[in-house]
């Protein structure tokens, strides 16, 4: 078994996650819940990923299953994060052409292709933008915006983390191969211990994409578990 890296020396018992490759023991103090991008470009009809292509024909038992994940996660004393994805009205936060991001984002490439759609995909203030209403963070939870796929990448996320202990990262959200797996990486090289939930995260393309990232995941970056398994732990 894996034991997450302990700082606190809290009363606060360790719990064990049945996982992928092999179980987990973390410490509720030193663990949060991040949930990636629920926004409704992501998850919901006529939201960005939809309007780009993308099936979200099947997110409400992943909505259904990160509501169930974020009280458990609360009544156990487990942070509870929102990443939220996205950039200024005016997108200059996007980057323009010298930056990858404006290459290689289909919110962007799609606008671009479509000129009636411009200034609705992901603009901070806009519905596309807003968390789904079925998610709603609670005092205590905290919101931090991304401008990019991982959550490290130009925020306080780390900081945060660091300065409560924090050592465990349980991963649920919007897209498993996209922004889960881009944090959940950056994560493992800032020494955090991830855990993605299976059935609490969602793909943008088929389901071989999200087999795919889970499967990468927990051979070389992290743990994959199932709801069960969360829940399973945390009432130990
Ligand atoms: C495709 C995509 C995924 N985002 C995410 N939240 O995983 C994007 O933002 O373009």
């Amino acid at each position: 078994m894996m034991s997450g890296y302990a700082l606190n020396t809290g009363a606060d018992t360790s719990k064990q996650i049945n996982a992928e490759p092999e179980a987990i023991a973390i410490k509720p103090s030193e663990t949060a819940l991040i949930v990636v991008d629920m926004q409704n470009a992501y998850t919901t009809i006529e939201g960005y990923l939809d309007l780009a292509g993308f099936d979200v024909s099947a997110t409400a038992p992943v909505v259904k299953n990160i509501n169930t994940a974020i009280e458990l996660s609360r009544k156990a004393g487990i942070q509870v994060v929102f990443l939220q994805n996205g950039w200024d009205p005016k997108y200059v936060e996007a980057g323009g052409e010298g930056s990858p991001n404006w290459h290689k984002s289909n919110a962007l490439k799609t606008m671009r292709k479509k000129p009636e759609l411009e200034g609705r995909f992901l603009a901070k203030g806009g519905w596309d933008y807003a968390l789904v209403d079925e998610l709603t963070p609670q005092e205590g939870d905290w919101i931090i915006p991304k401008t990019r796929y991982s959550g490290f990448f130009n925020t306080n996320l780390d900081s945060m983390l660091r300065a409560r202990g924090i050592r465990n990262l349980v991963f649920t959200g919007i897209a498993t191969n996209v922004c889960v797996e881009s944090t959940l990486r950056d994560g493992f090289h800032l020494e955090y211990f991830g855990i993605a939930l299976s059935d609490a995260t969602y793909p943008a393309g088929p389901q071989s994409a999200h087999d795919a990232a889970l499967k990468n995941i927990s051979t070389f970056f992290g743990w994959v578990a199932s709801l069960e398994d969360y829940r399973n732990a945390l009432s130990e």
